[in-house]
């Protein structure tokens, strides 16, 4: 049986709304429920908090919360866990806690900037072997990036409708406006922006951590024939603008604390500039996060990727030190992929579970037997369902607590006939 993911080392930020209660409002995950925290604040249980600010709890997001210093929220954590841990409420009291499966989930803040990176070598590797080139030089000097459409973002749940755009089937062909034929998702982190960087200022690696609100997963539904057509030298923007899913649960980063890890098994050469470099050790520069996807076809359970966060090459707080590092500030809310987690890992057969999306598989020995044998072919049809988890492990191997599912299913494109005439 999978452990439930939202234990007491857990409390991470939705949005819900219910049938009896259609108005979004803020809840934290507790086992199977989702509490009401703006009902809890009128019980006087985040009662002095240092520089809180109570209408906090009150929004449709939980940008106004973000955005309070992080001592602020750390407290609020902890009057949370003290109420839970030694309070024994009531967990039937619905005016406080809601089940879970009666719960619609929304987007958990409100975004105005969305980004996405290319920070994991083995797919900068893979990706630059299958059209030949080599990983430019500006790749290890900065964690590359490009700011994507913020309305792609979606809630785990919704379906994504297979996109359109223009390219030819075979290379040389004339180029049309049809459905794309190479659908794919690349398995992601997405990191939520807390407190803010007013524009102008600019973060050290060293304290990036304390702007950072929490990470959920998140699926970049990738058109690769739309893609390669559109992206040079721009980068990608129709292949990727149609849908990115996150799942509904922001893992606080404080939580993240008991995972603190080293990245990767190599050092970062050439060496990085003074303010992305990690001060000290590297012991606690990144996240250990254990990253699935498994593809749900016809009723059979495929798994398409195992890999880790803490394998990336640039780690999440080297990235969102880069994205603010020009001075154009960071507002809460703001949200970016972390780029595909692919990694180099094989499974007990040798094979490669670590690649992140299905594109990198058509490499030679990137194939797994246990995978449908078109898939490197035909990616995602219409049906297919990609449903990622990640979870963070204690010592021992022992899960302490998970981030929940993201899930999406592929639909088919609409009726074209009209638009194309
Ligand atoms: O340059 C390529 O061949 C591929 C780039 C991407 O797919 C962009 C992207 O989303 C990067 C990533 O997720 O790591
Ligand atoms: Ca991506
Ligand atoms: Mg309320």
């Amino acid at each position: 049986m999978t452990p439930n993911p939202f234990t007491i080392h857990n409390l991470p930020y939705g949005i819900v709304s219910t049938e009896d209660n259609p108005r979004p409002y803020q809840a934290i995950a507790y086992k199977e429920f989702a509490i009401d925290v703006g009902t809890l604040e009128t019980h006087g249980v985040f009662d002095d908090i240092p520089d809180y600010r109570s209408g906090v709890l009150n929004k449709p997001s939980w940008n106004a919360f973000a955005s309070l210093p992080s001592h602020t929220r750390l407290a609020f954590r902890q009057k949370l866990k003290t109420y839970l841990e030694s309070t024994a409420p009531n967990l039937s009291d619905h005016t406080i806690f809601t089940p879970l499966t009666q719960c619609t989930m929304h987007l958990p803040m409100h975004t105005s900037n969305y980004s996405d990176f290319y920070c994991s070598y083995e797919h900068a590797k893979n990706c630059s072997d299958i059209f030949g080139f080599p990983i430019s030089q500006g790749w290890y000097h900065l964690p590359q990036v490009y700011n994507g459409r913020t309305s792609s973002l979606a809630v785990s749940g919704t379906p994504i409708t297979r996109p359109c755009g223009i390219f030819p089937l075979e290379p040389g062909a004339q180029p049309t406006f049809q459905a794309e034929t190479k659908l794919d998702f690349e398995l992601e982190i997405g990191v939520w922006i807390g407190n803010p960087v007013p524009r102008g200022q600019r973060l050290n690696v060293a304290n990036a951590k304390e702007h950072i609100f929490g990470l959920t997963l998140l699926n970049d539904w990738s058109a690769r024939q739309i893609q390669f057509f559109e992206m040079q030298p721009l980068g990608p923007f129709h292949s990727k603008g149609s849908l990115t899913s996150v799942s509904p649960w922001i893992v606080p980063v404080e939580a993240l604390e008991e995972v603190a890890a080293c990245p990767r098994s190599y050092e970062q050469y050439p060496p990085v500039l003074p303010h992305l470099s990690w001060p000290g050790a590297e012991d606690r520069a990144t996240w250990d996060v254990h990253v699935e996807a498994t593809l749900i076809r016809d009723g059979i359970s495929y798994t398409l990727s195992q890999s880790n966060l803490n394998e990336l090459h640039w780690t999440p707080l080297q990235q969102v030190t880069h994205l603010g590092s020009a001075g154009e500030g960071l507002s809460a809310g703001d949200c970016f992929g972390t780029g595909t987690i692919s990694s180099s890992r094989g499974n007990e057969k040798g094979e490669k579970i670590g690649l992140s999306c299905i594109w990198e598989r058509q490499l030679e020995n990137a194939r797994m037997q246990s995978l449908p044998d078109d898939l490197h072919e035909t990616l995602l049809k219409d049906g297919d369902e990609v449903v990622m988890s990640a979870w963070c492990k204690g010592q021992n191997g022992e899960i302490v607590f998970g981030f929940g599912e993201c899930r999406g299913v592929v639909m088919p494109a609409p009726e074209l006939k009209e638009y194309q005439k």
